[in-house]
């Protein structure tokens, strides 16, 4: 038996198939939803995303602000723009694509952000309201990863699930989502002994370490869904995080890379850009979207 593949690039563009429905409801009504991607330096992979955002926002009928700075750009300027961003109307929701330059404070740039267009969902307003259960602005990539797992698997109400690596943008937020839905969740990183082992265990398996083909086909318990969060540029092109070829031998079902995550956090970050312009205005979360 060979896993089931979950086709995160059909699932994204389904999404945003529903998404420009709501955008074109809401323009009906004399709102445009607006999204704000600024990109500091000109690292190649960041280009390549801040390309791919914009020109979906634009499909789903958003409007997109691109701010591109040199890396030579001082915090206080990014800072400065920043406060644009949180004062202008047409913008309902700001991306800073990390990461950012060596001499950049992270928080502090993040911290700037006004949480209510915060679409990443890394203020950490928002890291506190999703962690105590309140309404947040939830970071894509899990997001994204939840609404696949949901899909494929229906309730994940006492499922054991691994998350492996434990960063603000994937994996401390996934193991938040996870728990959430009531899934009995172990974060594993760098430190965590006989990882081969604990990964055995579980029924949910996220990889997010960014180290191409890092879990191995032995490490997956026999029907699991592997969720391969990784985006590693090999000169055998793009990897994921896991071995795949011997994990679909395995695994129940699996996310391909490329087309697994990836476009679903795009997606996903149209979805809250949805969501923050609803919420602005007063009208109810849009459907299906938020967890
Ligand atoms: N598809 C998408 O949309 C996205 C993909 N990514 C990709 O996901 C991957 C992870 O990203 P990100 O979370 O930002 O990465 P980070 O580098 O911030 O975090 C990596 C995590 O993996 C852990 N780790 C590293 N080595 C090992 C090891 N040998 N054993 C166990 N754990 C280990 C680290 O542990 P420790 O904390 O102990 O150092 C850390 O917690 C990358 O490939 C990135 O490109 C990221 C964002 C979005
Ligand atoms: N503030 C901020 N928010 C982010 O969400 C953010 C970020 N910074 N910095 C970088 C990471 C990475 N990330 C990806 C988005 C889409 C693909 C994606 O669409 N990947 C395609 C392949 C595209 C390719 O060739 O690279 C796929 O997996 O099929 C990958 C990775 C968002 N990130
Ligand atoms: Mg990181």
């Amino acid at each position: 038996m060979t896993a089931t593949l979950i086709d995160g690039k059909a699932f994204a563009a389904r999404l945003r198939q529903g998404i420009a429905g709501q955008v074109d409801a809401m323009r009906a009504r004399g709102i445009t939803p607006g999204l704000a991607v600024v990109l500091v330096g000109e690292d190649p992979a960041s280009q390549v995303y801040v390309r791919a955002k914009g020109k979906q926002t634009r499909e789903v009928g958003m409007t997109s602000f691109e701010h591109r700075l040199p890396a030579d750009t001082s915090e206080r300027d990014l800072l400065a723009l920043i406060g644009r961003l949180n004062d202008d109307p047409a913008v309902n929701g700001i991306l800073v694509q990390l990461p950012l330059p060596e001499h950049m404070d992270e928080a502090a740039i993040i911290n700037a952000v006004d949480p209510a267009k915060d679409v990443d969902g890394f203020h950490i307003l928002n890291v506190g309201l999703l962690a105590t259960g309140q309404k947040a602005m939830v970071p894509c990539t899990p997001l994204g990863c939840l609404m696949m797992l949901r899909d494929h698997l229906g309730d994940l109400s006492g499922r054991r699930a691994v998350v492996v690596g434990r960063s603000n943008i994937v994996g401390k937020p996934m193991a938040q989502l996870l728990l959430r839905d009531s899934a009995t969740v172990t974060i594993a990183h760098s430190r965590t002994q006989d990882l081969p082992s604990l990964c055995r265990e579980a029924d949910i398996l996220v990889a997010a370490v960014g180290r191409p083909g890092f879990v191995k086909g032995d490490w997956i318990k026999p029907g699991a869904t592997v969720i391969d969060v990784g985006i590693n540029r090999t000169p055998d092109g793009l990897v994921g995080d896991v071995d795949f070829e011997a994990a679909r031998a395995v695994a129940g079902a699996i996310t391909p890379v490329p087309g697994g995550v990836g476009p679903m956090t795009i997606a996903c970050l149209l979805a809250n850009t949805l969501t923050a312009t609803a919420r602005k205005n007063d009208l109810p979360d849009p459907e299906g979207l938020t967890p």
